[in-house]
């Protein structure tokens, strides 16, 4: 399902609830490193993030180097961003707490 994407004053906004990520210029995505204990923490965080991001059908773009994973969240079909990208950086955050981060 296509969301509408969002206008600058409601990304700030929703930004604070999901403080550790950044916008990146031209606001048009969310990024965020995430450092784990080891390579296995690092991808059974991606194993249960894949998970939701299939039950969403929001799929985020990302890159694993042994223990770190960088994610870049943004709706392609609306060319920027979307309430989806900040349910699914949510539950990123919810995951990565309850891994060894
Ligand atoms: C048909 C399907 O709903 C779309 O292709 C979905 C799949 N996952 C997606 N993920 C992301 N990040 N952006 C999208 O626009 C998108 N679209």
């Amino acid at each position: 399902m296509s969301r509408p994407k969002l206008d600058s004053t409601t990304i700030s906004q929703k930004l604070a609830a999901v403080s550790q990520w950044n916008i990146d210029a031209g606001e048009t995505a969310l990024t965020r490193s995430f450092k784990f204990k080891d390579f296995s923490e690092a991808f059974g965080f991606m194993a249960r993030a894949a998970l939701v991001a299939e039950k969403l059908d929001h799929h985020p773009e990302w890159k694993n180097v042994y223990r770190t994973v960088e994610v870049r969240l943004t709706t392609h079909d609306a060319g920027g961003l979307t309430q989806l990208d900040f349910d699914l950086a949510g539950a990123m955050d919810t995951i990565a707490a309850s891994t060894g981060q």
